[in-house]
C-alpha cells in the first residue's frame, strides 16, 4: 500500500522530524535538493524558478548544488521582492554567497525564449492554498508554452497537494521529485498526469505515516498448500443470468474460476441453463428453484438481470441488477457484504447525486462507508474501495478505459467472490479482484478488449 498524504498529514510528519526528533529543517531541505538534482540529466544548463516559500528554498538550494557541480545555473523569481523568510532566506543568502544572482522579469516568455536545458519548478509546493494568479500564473503559462523539460520540486506548481482535481492552471512537469512521501496529487488523476514521471526522494522522515488515502499495490495472496484439493479453495455460488443476459453468468463464473475458486455453482433462470452450461463446463449450472446449496462459502447475486437477493447469512457480493435504488445503506450495514457499483448505480443505490469528479467520488465513498461493516467498490477509472469497518480509502491504480465494456463488471464480481471463497477477508478480496482485473487489462490493448481475454490472462498474472 502506498500512502497518499494530504498537506496536513505531511505537515504532521514534518513536525515530528523537526520538533520531535530535532532534525534541523535545513537538513531536510539539503536532502530534498540533493535528491532532486540527481534527477536532472548531467551537465545540462538549469533555470531555477524560486517561489515565496520553502519550495522556493529547495529551489535555491538546488541552484547552489548545481553550480557547485559546475553547471550553468540561473535563478528567477516571479516577484521583484520575493520576501523570503526563515530557511528560504537562508538559502538565498547561500546562493548569493556563491556569487549567484536572482533575476526577475515581467515578460517570462521572452526570458525563456533563450533558455536551453532544464527548468526547475520551485514556485509552490505543499503550502499552495489557492489557484495560481498574478505573476506566478504568468510564469507557469509561459513555462507550459515553452516546450522546455521541467523538473517539479515536490509537486508541479498550481496543483492542490491534497486533491485530485487541478484548481486552475498548473505546471505540466516532465519529472517530479516528490519529497519524502507521495501526496494525494501524486496518486490521483487528473493531477497525477501533470506530475510526469514521479520519483520519491527519500528524506529523513517517518517511513510509515498516517494517511487516509492509500494506493493499492500488487496484493499478496496466501500460499496454496501442496496437498490442497478443490474443497480447500471454497465454493462460490452465483445467482445470475436470465433470458438475453446469459453471458453475464458465464463471465462471473469464469472470474471466480480463473482466480482459483475450488467449486463454482451457477444458479440461472431455467430458460438459459443449457446455454450457460455449454459455455462454462467447469461450473455446475443449475436452474434456480428458490434454494441455495447448503455448502456455499460465498454468494454472488446480480449479474445478468437478477434483482432478488436470496435469504443468506454468509459472505455476499452484490453487483448489477441486485444493486437496487435506495438499498445502499442496508447493504453497507450488513457484515460480510461487498457491493460493486459503477457511479450511476452508486448514485441510485444511495440516492445521491452522481459523483463525476474524483474528489466527489472520494467524498461520497467516505460518506456512505464511515463506520460501516459492508465493503464498497466504487468502480471507474481509479476505483475507490471503502468500508469493512476501516477508515482509510484505497485506490486501485491498475486498468485503462478499455475496461469500460459490457461484461467487464460481471467478470470482476466473479473474481471478488472467487478470492473471498479462498479465505481472503472481504475488503482484501475486493482489493485483489480490482487490482488483478486492471492488471490483466494493462497487458492487453485498449480498444476491442473482451472480458474473456482478461479472464485468460489471470492464471499467469496470479502466478507472478
Ligand atoms: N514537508 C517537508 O518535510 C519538507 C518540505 N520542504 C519543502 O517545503 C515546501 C513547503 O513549503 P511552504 O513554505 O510551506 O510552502 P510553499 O513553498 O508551497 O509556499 C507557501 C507560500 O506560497 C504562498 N501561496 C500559496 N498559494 C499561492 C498561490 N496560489 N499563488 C501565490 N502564492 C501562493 C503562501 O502565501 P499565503 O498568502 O497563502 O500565506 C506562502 O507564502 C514543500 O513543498 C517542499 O518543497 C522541505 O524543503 C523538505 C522538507
Ligand atoms: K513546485
Amino acid at each position: 500500500m502506498i500512502p497518499l498524504l494530504t498537506a496536513d498529514e505531511m505537515r504532521v510528519v514534518e513536525r515530528q522530524a523537526i520538533e520531535g526528533w530535532g532534525v534541523p529543517s535545513l537538513v531536510l531541505q539539503e536532502h530534498a535538493a540533493l535528491g532532486a538534482l540527481a534527477l536532472l540529466p548531467p551537465g545540462q544548463p538549469v533555470h531555477v524558478l524560486a517561489g515565496p516559500g520553502n519550495n522556493g528554498g529547495d529551489a535555491l538550494a538546488l541552484a547552489r548544488l548545481a553550480r557547485l557541480e559546475g553547471r550553468e545555473v540561473s535563478v528567477w523569481s516571479p516577484s521583484a521582492q520575493p520576501g523570503w523568510r526563515g530557511d528560504a532566506a537562508h538559502q538565498a543568502r547561500l546562493w548569493k554567497g556563491l556569487g549567484g544572482e536572482i533575476r526577475t522579469s515581467t515578460a517570462p516568455a521572452e526570458a525563456m525564449a533563450v533558455w536551453r536545458g532544464w527548468v526547475v519548478d520551485g514556485l509552490l509546493g505543499l503550502g499552495t492554498t489557492r489557484p495560481l494568479e498574478g505573476a506566478a500564473l504568468a510564469w507557469v503559462r509561459a513555462l507550459n508554452a515553452s516546450g522546455l523539460p521541467v523538473l517539479a520540486l515536490d509537486l508541479p506548481s498550481g496543483l492542490d497537494p491534497s486533491a485530485a482535481e487541478i484548481p486552475g492552471e498548473a505546471v505540466r512537469a516532465t519529472r517530479t521529485a516528490c519529497f519524502g512521501h507521495r501526496k494525494v496529487c501524486h496518486g490521483l488523476m487528473p493531477a497525477r498526469e501533470a506530475c510526469g514521471d514521479i520519483t520519491v526522494v527519500p528524506i529523513p522522515l517517518d517511513r510509515a505515516p498516517r494517511a487516509a488515502l492509500q494506493l493499492l499495490e500488487r496484493p499478496i495472496l496466501p500460499p496454496r498448500a501442496w496437498d490442497a484439493h478443490k474443497g480447500s479453495f471454497g465454493h462460490v455460488v452465483i445467482r445470475a443470468g436470465s433470458l438475453g443476459m446469459s453471458g453475464a453468468a458465464v463471465l462471473s463464473a469464469l472470474g471466480a474460476l480463473r482466480v482459483g475458486a475450488g467449486l463454482v455453482t451457477v444458479l440461472t433462470d431455467p430458460e438459459v441453463r443449457a446455454e450457460v452450461a455449454a459455455q462454462v463446463p467447469e461450473a455446475m449450472v443449475r436452474p434456480w428453484q428458490g434454494t441455495l446449496p447448503a455448502e456455499a462459502d460465498v454468494l454472488l447475486v446480480g449479474p445478468g438481470g437478477i434483482d432478488q437477493v436470496p435469504d443468506w447469512e454468509g459472505p455476499l457480493v452484490l453487483d448489477a441488477s441486485a444493486l437496487k435504488e435506495g438499498e445502499g445503506k442496508r447493504w453497507m450495514e450488513r457484515p460480510g457484504t461487498a457491493i460493486t457499483p459503477h457511479p450511476g448505480e452508486f448514485a441510485r443505490l444511495f440516492r445521491l447525486p452522481r459523483p463525476m469528479l474524483m474528489d466527489e467520488r472520494l467524498a461520497q465513498a467516505r460518506q456512505v462507508s464511515t463506520g460501516k461493516p459492508g465493503v464498497l467498490l466504487l468502480k471507474g477509472a481509479q476505483s475507490v474501495l471503502a468500508g469493512g469497518a476501516r477508515e482509510e480509502l484505497w485506490i486501485n491504480p491498475t486498468g485503462h478505459p478499455g475496461l469500460a465494456t459490457g461484461g467487464s463488471g460481471d467478470l470482476l464480481a466473479g473474481m471478488v467472490a472467487g478470492f473471498r471463497a479462498q479465505g481472503l477477508p472481504m475488503r482484501e478480496a475486493v482489493a485483489a479482484a480490482a487490482w488483478f482485473h486492471g492488471a490483466a487489462a494493462d497487458r492487453l490493448p485498449g480498444a476491442g478488449l473482451l472480458p474473456r481475454d482478461l479472464a485468460d490472462q489471470l492464471p499467469e498474472l496470479l502466478r507472478g
